[in-house]
């Protein structure tokens, strides 16, 4: 069965010719883009037999390249890799980037880590951060997708697939729990403690020593917030010692995860991808479904194997749309399997020919393929 590609962001084997801006020579490029930019390349494409042709009217064909170029150049510019350093500001503006939560917050810091100039713009609701970023109101979106301690952020894969923004790069930042309360509440007099479910997840064996409940909020800076500005008492809250300096709290016990090595993954979304390149490591991320059959992930997984393509994470999900398929053998048409989203992240750059093969290997029996982005990996200590 052929493959059915989304569109934007799909993959496409598209032959096109490219203008030079600085020779305005036409040249002759094979390779894999974003329909989303082959719109693009499509309205500035110029032939160089049609130039052959028009020899005798040389300088109107200087006039309309020109005007081609300039036309071209007006277009939105695909992001690049420099767009991901530190320098970073739009014209004179910084980049501005959209978070879930309150000042405080970790995504706050990955955004800091990520783009270090950049003003980082509280959200209250992911949908909020994302449609921002859609809306043209910031440039970047931060996305918490897994940690150490706690696996998969479950609701962000769904966000990925539901929006149709890229990946444009990851950071893993090292994540230090803090117990907080307000100045003169101690450890005894704690009832509960509130902060986001991941965080009260990576500090499981704490909060069961200490007998508290756990009441799950929107982000740690959230909940600190809440605790400070309620004076409560009885109440604790499990965020950064950031958070603690901007709500005034005291810090009750430091580094209270289950684990020292507590590394959260964060993903930077834009609207465009950026052009991926193979002159620094690169990593890609994929979503794709397949049909029903013995050994069809087993088939999936060695396009990649077979090309010495290092996977870096696997994750499965229910497909909403359409969460039951029927079996072939079952003639009274009741639907009998989940359907499932798998997603994929390997070690490779969309521009290297092995990963483009993969993918081509992959498009002949799924069902659904989507490349979610091609992006610098963070090799950084985090
Ligand atoms: O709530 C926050 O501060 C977040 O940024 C989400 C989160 C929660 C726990 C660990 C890492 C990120």
């Amino acid at each position: 069965m052929a493959a059915t590609i989304s569109s934007p962001p799909s993959l496409t084997h598209t032959t096109s010719k490219r203008i030079s801006s600085s020779s305005h020579h036409s040249q002759r490029t094979t390779t894999f883009f974003f329909t989303q930019r082959i719109s693009t390349y499509k309205k500035t494409v110029v032939s160089s037999s049609q130039g052959d042709k028009n020899k005798n009217n040389s300088s109107s064909q200087a006039i309309e390249l020109q005007r081609i170029f300039e036309d071209s150049q007006s277009r939105p510019r695909p992001l690049s890799v420099t767009d991901l350093s530190s320098s970073v500001n739009q014209g004179s503006r910084l980049l501005r980037v959209a978070y879930q939560g309150l000042p405080g917050a970790y995504s706050e810091s990955a955004a800091a880590k990520a783009y270090p100039n950049c003003e980082a713009v509280p959200c209250e609701q992911f949908e909020t951060a994302f449609a921002a970023v859609e809306r043209w109101l910031v440039d970047r979106a931060v996305l918490p997708i897994e940690n150490s301690l706690g696996g998969s952020i479950h609701r962000n894969y769904d966000l990925l697939l539901r929006h149709s923004l890229h990946i444009v790069g990851e950071v893993r930042l090292s994540v230090r729990h803090c117990l907080l309360a307000n100045h003169g509440v101690r450890l005894e007099d704690l009832k509960r403690v509130l902060s986001h479910p991941q965080a009260l997840a990576q500090c499981e064996n704490t909060l069961t020593k200490l007998g508290v409940v756990r009441e799950a909020v929107d982000d740690t800076a959230g909940a600190a917030q809440h605790v400070a500005l309620h004076k409560l008492q009885d109440a604790g809250a499990v965020a950064s010692s950031g958070a603690s300096r901007i709500y005034g709290l005291n810090i009750l016990a430091e580094d209270i995860q289950d684990d020292s090595d507590n590394v959260t993954r964060f993903l930077m979304l834009a609207r465009e991808p950026i052009i991926p390149r193979t002159d620094r490591p690169f990593k890609t991320s994929i979503v794709f479904s397949l049909e029903e059959g013995p050994g069809v992930l087993f088939k999936a997984l060695a396009v990649f194997a077979m090309r010495q393509i290092n996977l870096t994470k696997i994750e499965s999900r229910p497909r909403r749309k359409q969460p039951m398929r029927a079996s072939d053998d079952n003639d009274n048409g009741s639907p009998k399997y989940f359907d499932y989203l798998f997603y994929v992240d390997f070690e490779a750059s969309m521009a290297d020919p092995n990963s483009q093969n993969a993918l081509r290997h992959l498009e002949e029996f799924a069902t659904f393929l989507r490349v979610l982005g091609s992006y610098p990996a963070d090799n950084s200590r985090p």
